[in-house]
């Protein structure tokens, strides 16, 4: 029986991460992944690199630079003529990018020397894991200690059973071969934005269906907003409080039945995305007697550390409890491996950055102004719109705004908000300053170049205590 100090179950963003850590902390490291991709190789790197934000994201780009050429260079004087579109080339692109990445994470195994074990791991008692392989054989590795980085999977609902063909979930739509006329999305949710917007931009007539009357009730309010006005005039069609009932499917389209203010409708598309969120991939994960419980959602229960009730048994990423980001889960994955390697070290949950990429991207850290509000905190706010910033004036990319929010008394930054060309880049720059306790005053006080877009984070922390330059203050300078 082989043996080893850490054993990683699933080598997404949080078991790879987890695995270099503890390789590079000295620990004999192996990292046991089911996964095998189209040519039925070994896929490291989960969810985020194979179906999820890395494929997402080249087609997000793809589609944008269509739409720019096709719509937006004109206004710079360049003329392209009629612009088309090769979706199977976008696709194949798409798979490159995927493959090039897996295939770094492999390099960065063999650099680190962990162990890559292919098959499908299960937790048995006495801290060691079972590896099916593909061919059915079965082997069990001991642990010194084991990390459980198993994800998480689309969430199936019974009205709209995925086929992959004419109902797909967020894989499904990341395969598409031509261009729905016709793309209906169930959830206004981050994918069903993101991948609303790829088709959308290469010519799909796209309708998305909502349960709640609320739009991204996890945004900042304001940002949602104007999310909203943005989004529709982009052509996306968002219906709130719309819940899908039933769907038919028949040669070669999809008939979607629902409820909409009190009135049944049906509507037929081309394609239907289904993405209604994600649960944690916990059944048949582990033994009964393995000593690690999950909660009453399917998560795997663990602690402010990520350990399970079993002693030397941790879990991370998507498989517990909280936001289902790559960042979360690679974090935990740092942290665990440190702290198997003797070190205190521990993890701020409150700065943890989100992003929709859309464009323009929506992104944010730390408390929404509605959390303040219902938790009692009093704050001040700085907005500061993107229109008044020079260099997105000059690059024809001026909408949305930042928004920054700070303790009434202390002025410590608590949240930041944007919605803008580069959100999620320029938000990180807030949650760096969050991590070092800065007050609003701090980042006005901070020199930022010129032009950037960066600019809009400087003004609209000036703008919390009534200093911006570049805008009419509302609030009185103190
Ligand atoms: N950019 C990113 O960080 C990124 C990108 C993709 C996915 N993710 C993560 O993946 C997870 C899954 O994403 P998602 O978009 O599927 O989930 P989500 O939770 O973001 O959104 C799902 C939406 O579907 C709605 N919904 C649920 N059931 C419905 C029904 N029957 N009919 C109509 N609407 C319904 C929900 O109200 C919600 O608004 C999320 O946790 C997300 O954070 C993150």
């Amino acid at each position: 029986m082989s043996k080893f100090d850490v054993v990683v179950i699933g080598s997404g963003p949080a078991g790879y991460v987890a695995a270099i850590r503890a390789a590079q902390l000295g620990l004999t490291t192996a990292c046991v992944e089911k996964a095998r991709n189209k040519s039925d190789k070994l896929a490291l790197g989960g969810t985020c690199l194979n179906v999820g934000c890395i494929p997402s994201k080249a087609l997000l780009d793809s589609s944008y630079k269509y739409h720019e050429a096709k719509d937006n260079f004109a206004v710079h004087g360049i003329a392209t003529g009629d612009v088309s579109i090769d979706v199977p080339a976008m696709i194949k692109r798409k798979d490159a990018v995927v493959a090039q990445m897996i295939g770094g994470i492999g390099g960065l195994f063999q650099a680190n020397g962990v162990t890559a074990i292919e098959g499908t791991g299960k937790v048995l008692a006495g801290k060691k894991v079972e590896v099916t392989a593909a061919d059915g054989s079965v082997s069990v590795l001991e642990a010194a200690n084991i990390i459980i980085a198993a994800g998480s999977v689309p969430v199936a609902i019974p009205p709209a059973p995925v086929d992959q063909d004419i109902i797909v979930d967020s894989t499904g739509a990341l395969e598409f071969q031509s261009v729905p006329g016709k793309l209906g999305v169930i959830g206004a949710g981050v994918i069903g934005l993101e991948l609303g917007s790829v088709w959308s931009r290469l010519g799909s007539e796209v309708v998305v269906l909502e349960a709640l009357d609320t739009f991204l009730p996890a945004v900042d309010g304001q940002i949602a907003k104007e999310a909203a006005k943005v989004f529709k005039k982009q052509g996306l069609d968002i219906r709130l409080g719309a819940r899908v009932t039933g769907t038919k499917t028949s040669k070669g389209k999809v008939e979607v039945n629902y409820t909409y203010k009190d009135e049944e409708k049906s509507e037929t598309f081309d394609k239907l995305i289904v993405c209604v969120g994600r649960k944690p991939l916990s059944s048949g994960l582990l033994a009964a007697d393995c000593g690690v419980n999950l909660d009453e959602r399917g998560f795997i229960f663990v602690n402010d550390y990520c350990e399970t009730d079993a002693a030397g048994i941790y879990a991370v990423g998507d498989i517990v409890r909280g936001p289902m980001l790559a960042h979360k889960g690679s974090e935990e994955g740092v942290m665990v491996a440190e702290r198997i390697a003797g070190h205190k070290i521990a993890m701020n949950y409150d700065c943890i950055p989100s992003v929709i990429y859309t464009h323009p991207e929506i992104a944010g850290v730390g408390k929404t102004e509605e959390q303040l509000k219902a938790d009692g905190i009093p704050y001040k706010v700085g907005t500061f719109p993107f229109a008044a910033i020079g260099r997105a004036v000059a690059a024809d990319d001026a909408t949305g705004m930042v928004k920054m929010i700070a303790h009434e008394e202390t002025d410590r930054i608590l949240g930041c908000h944007i919605i803008g060309a580069s959100a999620a880049d320029l938000v990180q720059q807030i949650v760096i300053a969050m991590e070092f306790g800065s007050s609003a005053e701090d980042i006005g006080l901070t020199v930022f170049g010129h032009p950037t877009l960066s600019e809009a984070v400087h003004e609209a922390a000036l703008a919390v205590n009534g200093q911006a330059i570049h805008m009419p203050n509302r609030k009185k300078r103190k």
